[in-house]
């Protein structure tokens, strides 16, 4: 008989974004963003195209660029930082995202909204929306709606997935 307790495509696309994620360097928030082939994309389904996290571009030192929040506009991270979904969308170099499903960690600001709807996605699987009062958010939400891209709060069963390297 097969295992009964494996993991959901969910929650396995969702445990990659959140895997990511532990690549960035922001000290504050770490957003990770996993891109999966849907039903209409020209790829079979569930098949991952490309992943990202936030970070900033290549050739900008992670070590002498700024991570702050606040202080000076260009003394801070926000002119630099390349979010977790345009570096995902990036990332798949070319290949398309037409009917695509994107799991990140992090609801999409209006940026990174007008990027996904450009490419072709179709559908955004978020875990937080700890921004959603925020006019970026908001703004956001809007286009995506208006746009048809579907959205969904993933809402977990479990509380973690353990990773062990201890296997023999
Ligand atoms: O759509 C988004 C929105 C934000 N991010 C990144 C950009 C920053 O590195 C952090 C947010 O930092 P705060 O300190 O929480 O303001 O998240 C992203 O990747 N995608
Ligand atoms: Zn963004």
């Amino acid at each position: 008989m097969k295992r009964q307790d494996y993991i959901s495509w969910d929650e396995y696309f969702m445990s990659i974004s959140l895997l990511a994620a532990q690549r960035s360097k922001d000290p504050n928030t770490q957003v990770g963003c996993c891109i999966v082939s849907g039903k209409d994309s020209p790829y079979p389904e569930n098949v991952i195209i490309s992943t990202g996290y936030n970070g900033f571009p290549y050739g900008c030192s992670d070590d002498e660029f700024p991570w702050d929040r606040t202080g000076a506009p260009n003394a801070t991270k926000y002119p630099f930082v390349v979010h977790s979904e345009l570096n995902a969308i990036l990332n798949a170099g070319g290949k398309s995202l037409v009917g695509a499903k994107l799991y990140v960690s992090l609801f999409p600001c209006n940026e990174c909204a007008k990027a996904i709807i450009q490419s072709g996605i179709k559908e955004i699987v978020y875990l937080s929306n700890k921004y959603k009062d925020t006019d970026a958010t908001k703004a956001s939400e809007r286009m995506l709606t208006s746009a048809g891209v579907k959205l969904t709060q993933f809402k977990p069963t479990k509380d973690k997935i353990v990773l062990d390297f201890n296997i023999e």
